[in-house]
């Protein structure tokens, strides 16, 4: 993926004003923002995916400009091409699991009906094992099965890039380790960039590729990590 985001965003509440000054550059397929609660982490997530505007600058995907305030370009969250996993991975309560995965087709399957079916659907049911889940509600599911589904839905409209908020936080530690190698086999199954924050450092390190620290509001750091190197020594 290449990713060229500068943005600036002043956020005021009350007598508290929080300034994100960010700036990324990068040719990595795994991207990793790290950094404290309270860094800027999910506005700088949520303005690549369009769902925060920021004041100034401008963000740009393989060479495609999603927003640029110079030149007026402001792409519409649907027509980003981004995949987006909430932290809590916001599944509709009242939708079973391949619902809630058909919600995720580009014409905005917006009332999916209980038996919905189709390639792409049957694809990511079987890709993620949820087919003997599938009639299943989100209450009615594991942990790790409701981000699966999440990451169904994100992945079921063939996103150019998958934006991924602490994918791991709502998990257990046992189910996180899990999940954590998952998510590593996927990236490494369908080529498909991600960028993720997280404020585990343990995310960072096991991921690995490119990882950016953040504080403040501004990109502080960056390293590279090889995960196969590091798993080695
Ligand atoms: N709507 C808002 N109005 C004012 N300030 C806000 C608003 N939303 C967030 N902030 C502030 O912006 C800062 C960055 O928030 P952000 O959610 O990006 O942090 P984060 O690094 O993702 O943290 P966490 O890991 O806890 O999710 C915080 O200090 C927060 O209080």
């Amino acid at each position: 993926m290449l990713i060229d985001v500068d943005i600036a965003k002043t956020l005021r509440a009350g007598q508290r004003t929080f300034r994100l000054k960010a700036r990324l550059v990068s040719a990595s397929d795994r991207i990793v923002i790290y950094g404290a609660s309270g860094a800027g982490k999910s506005m700088l997530l949520k303005a690549i995916a369009g769902l925060v505007t920021p004041d100034n600058g401008h963000i740009a995907l393989n060479g495609r400009r999603l927003y640029d305030r110079a030149a007026k370009v402001d792409v519409p969250v649907q027509r980003r091409h981004v995949g987006y996993l909430f932290q809590d991975y916001a599944l509709f309560p009242h939708l079973n699991v391949r619902q809630n995965i058909a919600f995720g087709l580009k014409k905005g399957w917006f009332n999916p009906p209980v038996t919905a079916h189709g390639e792409q659907l049957d694809y990511w049911l079987d890709a993620f094992e949820l087919r003997p889940v599938a009639h299943q509600y989100p209450a009615q599911l594991s942990g790790g099965q409701r981000q699966r589904v999440a990451l169904a839905r994100a992945l079921i409209d063939e996103p150019q890039a998958l934006l991924l908020d602490e994918p791991f936080a709502a998990l257990d530690p046992a189910l996180r380790v899990r999940m954590r190698a998952e998510l590593d086999a996927l990236q490494h199954r369908l080529r498909i960039p991600m960028l993720m924050i997280t404020h585990d450092p343990d995310d960072a390190r096991v991921f690995g590729g490119h990882v950016l620290t953040m504080m403040d509001g501004v990109i502080a750091g960056e390293r590279q990590i090889d995960v196969e190197a590091s798993h080695g020594g």
